[in-house]
């Protein structure tokens, strides 16, 4: 699909239970939006199990000429690792509990403004990243954050005050752990609370780890927050949510094209939102412009 273009043929990708919000009105509304400019149209609504090769095989079938993810960052990191690499674009309407890739994207939040993304935007080619074979799009972390998302995945309950309550309880009784960076061009070694690696910028919550990420410019980041007293935690949140964490004396940052990160704690980590297991070594390397994503069209247009 060529950008501007009206689309012939589009996938959507449903998540019916993200953000807990009733999308029973949003197919029609998919629907009067398509045949209003003659797109045909396919919905998968997920399971929750084995979509991804639902979503892969409805691909092959249908050749869509771009695949909309509606739901929040787990529907998204799902649908983008399927197009990592192909001529097929992303679309996003964002209706999770963490729309964080949306807001990196500039992607309008509210819904109708989103939906007309459909018939009307532009495509560009954003990085992504492979860690140790796995795709990640947005970011990915080790240590406290980390912990707080694997406790969140186990529980029952969602939403943001859940999260927050898990991260509250965690904090009290954690200790940064022992890690050696290597990127291609420098050197890490020592403990940290917090260790993220980014393509975007900011986490579904709001709270920008990368304020100066771009996502396209061939390179990551990877964020540290180093050990800090408890009493400077409430300074490190406000810098979090005013785009400052940049300024604060307990962050590091190294920009990169590829890196191995000894975890030698074994400490947990997450890749866009998604608990995984991978022992002593992560390797993470850039793909540059390696995905399509669709885009409101610049204002400047
Ligand atoms: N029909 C379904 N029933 C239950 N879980 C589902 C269903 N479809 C998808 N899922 C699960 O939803 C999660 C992704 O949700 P997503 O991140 O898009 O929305 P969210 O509201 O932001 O989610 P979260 O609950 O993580 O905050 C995945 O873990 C996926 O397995």
């Amino acid at each position: 699909m060529q950008e501007n273009e009206v689309p012939g043929k589009l996938l959507f990708v449903i998540n019916p239970i993200a953000g807990d919000i009733d999308k029973t009105d949003l197919e029609e509304e998919i629907t009067v939006i398509c045949e209003e400019h003659g797109i045909n149209y396919t919905f998968y609504k997920t399971t929750g199990d084995k979509d991804d090769e639902a979503i892969k095989s409805l691909i092959e079938k249908n050749k869509p000429d771009a695949v909309f993810a509606v739901g929040g960052d787990g529907t998204v990191s799902h649908v983008g690792a399927l197009l990592i690499g192909t001529n097929t674009p992303l679309g996003i309407i964002p209706l999770g509990s963490g729309n964080g890739l949306s807001k990196d994207l500039n992607i309008p939040q509210d819904t109708e403004e989103a939906l007309e993304l459909i018939h009307r935007h532009v495509i560009r080619n954003i990085d992504t990243l492979d860690i140790n074979g796995q795709p990640s799009i947005h970011l990915s972390d080790l240590g406290f954050n980390a912990l707080v998302v694997k406790r969140f995945s186990d529980g029952e309950t969602r939403g943001p005050g859940a999260y927050a309550w898990i991260a509250m309880q965690e904090f009290l009784s954690y200790e940064p752990k022992f890690y050696t960076i290597e990127t291609d061009n420098e050197r890490f070694e020592g403990e940290a609370f917090m260790v993220t690696i980014a393509n975007a910028n900011a986490f579904g919550s709001n709270a920008n780890i990368n304020p100066t990420g771009i996502l396209n410019d061939g390179r990551f980041e990877i964020c540290l927050i180093e050990r800090f007293p408890k009493a400077a935690a409430l300074g490190i949140l406000y810098k979090l949510y005013t785009n400052s964490i940049d300024e604060s004396v307990y962050t590091r940052k190294l920009s990169c094209r590829k890196a191995v990160i000894h975890n030698t704690n074994h400490e947990v980590m997450h890749i866009d939102g998604e608990p995984v297991n991978f022992g002593e070594e992560v390797r993470v390397t850039i793909k540059p412009k390696s995905l399509k994503v669709i885009l409101p069209v610049p204002e400047s247009a």
